[in-house]
Parts: structure tokens; C-alpha cells; sequence
């Protein structure tokens, strides 16, 4: 039997429907400011798409734009000023950036109060130890989209295929507040086709499109891909899709998900500070 489609596109309509009458509510359009390094193509689009959403919940979008040989000094210099500046409700630096650049240093300048995306340490700690900090876009997404479609997790053995600082790491610690049993797998692990099989809950985060077979995944199992590269997924998807229960496709899962999550920490943010 064909997996049924967590549909991403769907869910996120649904969120930004909420998005929108918070923001009428507040009385005041929030500010997010998304920070560009450079000319990569693929993070203009994904930035792009972000102002896009931003215009359509009545929030405003504050893009800044810096050369590819900005420094890491230049960068946090801009990022502590968007901190300090009390127009703006949250700040978005957009990943990857340059490699010239320190990012865990420029994410750092981020106000802990506006990391609307979730990349700080502070975020990333309130996230781990449960206290209700922004989370990371993409995990909060996927974990919004499992919770729409009410797929258990408590007890699941949850497979997280990378462990990147803003997915697969915050992604496997998200699982496990929920009582998932999580294993992390990445570039050193041995027999990944035999980890893979063992996932009830399969998440992809390595950015390697079609790595994992269709073939090594559980029947039964839920995939949720969070690749994006060139628009492809990490998991072979038809395969995949004719022994999962619930899949996610690419585009139209995760994607969507990562922004409306993004939108609706904005207008928390934007409200936490009214
Ligand atoms: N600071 C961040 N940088 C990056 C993040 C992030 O969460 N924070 N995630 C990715 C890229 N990304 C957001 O920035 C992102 C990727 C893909 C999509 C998306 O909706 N894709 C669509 C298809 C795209 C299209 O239609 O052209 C889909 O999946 O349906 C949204 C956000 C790396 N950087």
C-alpha cells in the first residue's frame, strides 16, 4: 500500500491562516530581518520566499543584503545592530553562509529575543532542556507536521540522519522530549542501511539527494525528509513511498513548514514584546 502524504503545503496554509490573525490582533505589523551573505542563488530564492509569506501575514520584511567578502566581524557588527534596533521584532541570518565567515559567531549576535529561527545556543539550550525557547525552524516544523496528522512518538525509535547545529542535531533532541528513542546516524556511521531499517521515524537531514534507498526503509515507517538540495529530497521517494505509512515529499513537506514556523516565532516574538 502506497504512504500516505504529509502534506506540508497544506498544513502550513493552515498555521499562516493563524499567523495572519495574530498579527491583525497585535494591531502592529511585526518586523523580520533576513540577512543575506552573498549571491548564492538557491538562499536568495529561499529568502525571497520568506518575504513573500512575510507580505501575505501583514508582517513586514527588513532584507539586508551583504557582499560575499563581508567578514565576520562586518557581519556581527550588522546583526548587533538589528539586535539593538527595537523596530525589529526578529532577525534571520540565512544559512550557508560565505566560508570566510565564522556562523556560529554571526548567529551568536543575535538577540536571543529575536532568534526567531532558533540558531543560538541560548535557543538551542531552552529547546534541550524544554523551556520553551524559539525552536529551530525546520525541526518545529517537522514536528508540526507530525503532530497534525497525530502520529505517536512516545516509545517510537526515531532514525535522524545527520547532525547539523539547526537540523538534525535540534531535530533528535525534539523527538526525545517526546519520548521517542533516538539514534543519530552522519558521515561515520557504519551500516547505514541497517540503521535506516530499524526507524519507526525516519528523519533525513543530510543534504545528499536520493542517499537513502527506498528500499532500506521499515514497512510501516514514517519518512520525513528535510533535504532540499536542487529541490530533491535525501530519501529515493517513490520507493520509500511503497513501504512508508506517511511520507513527506519534496517540495511540498518540510519546506513549507520550515517557513511558517519561522512566521508564527516572529509574531511570538512580536507579541512577547508588546
Ligand atoms: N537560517 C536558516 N537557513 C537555512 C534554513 C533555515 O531554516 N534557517 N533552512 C534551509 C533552507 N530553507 C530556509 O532557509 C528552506 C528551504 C526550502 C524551502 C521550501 O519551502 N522549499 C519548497 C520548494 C522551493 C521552491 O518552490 O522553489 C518546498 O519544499 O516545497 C523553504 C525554506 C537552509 N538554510
Amino acid at each position: 500500500m502506497a504512504a500516505e502524504i504529509l502534506d506540508g503545503r497544506a498544513v502550513s496554509a493552515k498555521i499562516l491562516d493563524l499567523v495572519t490573525k495574530d498579527v491583525a490582533d497585535l494591531g502592529r505589523k511585526p518586523v523580520l530581518a533576513t540577512v543575506l551573505v552573498g549571491d548564492d542563488p538557491a538562499s536568495r530564492t529561499y529568502v525571497r520566499m520568506k518575504a513573500g509569506r512575510c507580505a501575505k501575514v501583514g508582517m513586514e520584511s527588513r532584507r539586508i543584503e551583504l557582499p560575499g567578502q563581508t567578514t565576520t566581524a562586518e557581519l556581527v557588527a550588522r546583526i548587533r545592530e538589528l539586535s539593538d534596533d527595537p523596530s525589529v521584532d526578529g532577525i534571520l541570518l540565512q544559512h550557508p553562509v560565505p566560508h570566510q565567515i565564522d556562523e556560529r559567531a554571526a548567529f551568536e549576535a543575535i538577540a536571543p529575543e529575536k532568534d526567531v529561527d532558533g540558531v543560538t545556543r541560548t535557543s538551542f539550550a531552552m529547546m534541550a532542556f524544554d523551556e520553551g525557547g524559539f525552536a529551530s525552524a525546520t525541526p518545529g516544523g517537522i514536528m508540526a507536521l507530525l503532530d497534525a496528522y497525530e502520529i505517536p512518538l512516545s516509545g517510537k525509535h526515531a532514525v535522524v540522519v545527520g547532525r547539523s547545529p539547526i537540523l538534525g542535531k535540534p531535530a533528535g533532541l525534539l523527538l526525545l522530549a517526546r519520548d521517542a528513542t533516538v539514534t543519530y546516524c552522519h558521515s561515520r556511521t557504519t551500516d547505514l542501511p541497517a540503521r535506516v531499517a530499524e526507524a519507526d521515524i525516519l528523519v533525513a537531514a543530510v543534504g545528499r539527494p536520493a542517499l537513502i534507498r527506498g528500499n532500506w526503509i521499515k514497512r510501516g515507517a514514517v519518512v520525513i525528509d528535510a533535504g532540499y538540495a536542487d529541490n530533491t529530497g535525501d530519501v529515493e521517494y517513490e520507493a520509500a513511498a511503497e513501504r512508508a505509512s506517511f511520507i513527506t515529499p519534496v517540495p511540498g513537506g518540510v519546506g513549507p513548514m520550515t517557513i511558517a514556523v519561522l512566521l508564527a516565532q516572529t509574531a511570538r516574538a512580536a507579541r512577547q514584546k508588546k
